[in-house]
């Protein structure tokens, strides 16, 4: 088997590529690459690990032809096109905790920085001026801190600022009462937050809500004196309108990690008065970056590897110990969900899957995927299940999970529903053993066979005679016959046979079936 190949084009703690190699993937690292020379190079890989150097467009995502994981060492997936990523049926991943805890002590450190102007300070003694006059800070025990934004570092910079004794409000609309009361932090709206806190910190992703959240007339509502730190996104602040209130004195200092445009070579805060700024550095410490080293490369590993899932943006999350045992069961509602695409007609809006038995208790969202994968394929033959839920939901297909406490005569059974114009349609099969799929039940008929290769579904009229003619029809085509199903609901009624071939069926053949006496329906099958 040949070995996925990972591509680590930030700079990267070398357990990532360490890992990668011991979990049985080929790694290159080729770091500083521009926009083009990426470009050329991603159609090699299966895996793209990336910090924020990285930018991921749509471009870059047609041109990685065998990618299959982009996996971020960091938080922010801002400089990933998630949605076109989706589309091509690529995961993204990203590391949610490993850098949290050294991105809040880089808030901290801000919000102390500002206190004290250390860094003008600093400057200025080494300079020979021993400016002891020059500088007066602010304590900040007792001060009110603003967090915009409660998440895993919000939450972290307020356990670490009550350590200082500093009140903490905070300005999250998901952040629940009960949380609220966890953290310690008295929960506020905006405009509160802006007029009561001493000092600001933004802890949001930067999202079509929180663009410019501290704009020119949210800053203008700031108590006067405020200190602002940003270690989130650039973006999130109004940087003209901010230099414009350092210069007038309402702002009293600001610290930004973050910047609009990044690298950030020139900013109207650059030599503003109390203005201080690191280069995107808030996760820049040993520990955080081994943290997130070996996790996104153990994590990209166990999917292209085991295919687990974990920490994924754009797919449900599936554990490496859960992988194995839900792979056949995936197999089996690919399956399904191909059958069931292929032989229903018309506009087909709404998809149930059902589980019974020992499927009901297993994770049902890798399932549903795995159905949607098999069913749209009828649609766009590059389906897979990352984009097979983006593509349902484009075409405004309705999608239900079901599970079953009941026992049925299979240990295990998955069903699969289509509602047509002429009513439910449902296909429903089982593992034989604990890893072998197979159908059990077409469009209520029940027939047991393995959906594998090419093969012919057709229903006839249950009559003596038919048989020999549709073996004598393939037969005559030189089509070779491997295996052969037949399933009826009541003698003399209509009966279903499902066989398999060796090749293709050539479409004048199945027009020919068509033609034969007693056949209702012929229509070719591929697995
Ligand atoms: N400077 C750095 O190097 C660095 C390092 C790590 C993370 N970050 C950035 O820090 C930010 C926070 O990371 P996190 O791990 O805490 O994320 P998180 O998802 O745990 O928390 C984000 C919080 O923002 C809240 N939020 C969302 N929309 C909001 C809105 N409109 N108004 C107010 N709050 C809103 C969410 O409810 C959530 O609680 C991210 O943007 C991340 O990219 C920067
Ligand atoms: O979102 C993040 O994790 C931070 O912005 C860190 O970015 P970096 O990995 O480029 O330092």
């Amino acid at each position: 088997m040949t070995k996925p190949k990972v591509l680590i084009s930030d700079k990267m703690d070398p357990n990532a590529a360490r890992i990668f190699t011991e979990r049985g993937c080929e790694v290159d690292v080729k770091t500083g690459m521009t926009p083009e020379e990426l470009k050329a190079c991603i159609g090699e890989y299966d895996g793209l690990a990336i910090r924020s150097s990285t930018t991921v467009t749509p471009e870059i995502i047609a041109a990685a032809t065998k990618l299959k994981v982009i996996g971020r060492a960091g938080i922010g997936v801002d400089n990933v096109d998630i949605p076109a990523a989706s589309a091509h049926g690529v995961v993204v991943m990203n590391t949610p905790f490993g850098n949290s805890i050294t991105t809040a002590e880089h808030a901290i450190a801000m919000i102390m920085a500002l206190a004290r102007q250390i860094p003008e300070a600093n400057a200025r003694t080494q300079a020979g001026e021993w400016p002891k006059s020059a500088f007066m800070g602010v304590e900040v025990t007792g001060k009110t801190l603003g967090l915009i934004g409660a998440g895993n570092i919000g939450s972290i910079v307020a356990a670490r600022a009550q350590g200082l004794r500093m009140k903490v409000i905070a300005y999250d609309p998901f952040l629940t009462p009960d949380h609220a009361v966890e953290i310690g932090v008295e929960k506020v709206d905006l405009e509160t937050l802006l007029a009561r806190a001493d000092f600001i910190t933004l802890h949001t992703p930067l999202t079509d809500e929180t663009r410019n959240i501290l704009s020119a007339e949210n800053l203008a509502k700031t108590k006067k004196g405020v200190r602002i730190v940003n270690c989130a996104r650039g973006g999130l602040i109004d940087e003209a309108a901010l230099a414009q209130l350092l210069a007038s004195g309402h702002v009293a200092g600001a610290a930004l990690d973050v910047f609009a445009t990044e690298p950030a070579k020139e900013s109207p805060l650059f030599g503003q008065p109390n203005f201080i700024c690191t280069p995107h550095l808030g996760a820049s410490t040993t520990e955080a970056q081994v943290n997130v080293a070996l996790q996104v490369a153990e994590q990209m590993s166990d999917y292209l590897v085991d295919g687990g899932v974990s920490n994924a943006l754009n797919m449900p999350s599936l554990s490496a110990e859960e992988a194995p045992k839900l792979r056949p069961y995936m197999a089996l509602a690919e399956k399904l969900g191909s059958l069931v695409g292929q032989l229903a007609h018309g506009n087909l809006t709404k998809i149930s899957i059902e589980r019974e038995g020992a499927a009901a208790g297993l994770n049902g969202k890798p399932i549903t995927g795995a159905v949607l994968a098999g069913f749209m394929r009828r649609y766009s033959e590059s389906v897979n299940m990352v984009n097979a839920p983006y593509l349902a939901k484009e075409r405004g297909l309705e999608v239900s999970d079901v599970r079953h406490e009941r026992e049925g005569i299979y240990q295990t059974l998955l069903r699969v529903t289509v509602a047509t114009e002429q009513g439910d349609r449902s296909v429903a099969g089982t593992l034989f053993g604990t890893d072998s799929p197979r159908l059990v039940e077409i469009f209520g008929v029940g027939i047991e066979a393995a959906l594998e290769g090419h093969m012919l579904y057709i229903v006839n009229e249950d009559a003596p005679g038919f048989i020999g003619r549709i073996g004598t029809l393939l037969g005559e085509h030189d089509i070779n016959i491997g295996t052969f199903h037949l399933g009826r609901r009541e003698a003399g009624g209509e009966a279903t046979l499902l066989l398999s071939v060796d090749a293709p069926i050539p479409a004048e053949v199945i027009k020919q079936a068509c033609a034969l006496e007693g056949v209702k329906l012929a229509i070719p099958l591929a697995f």
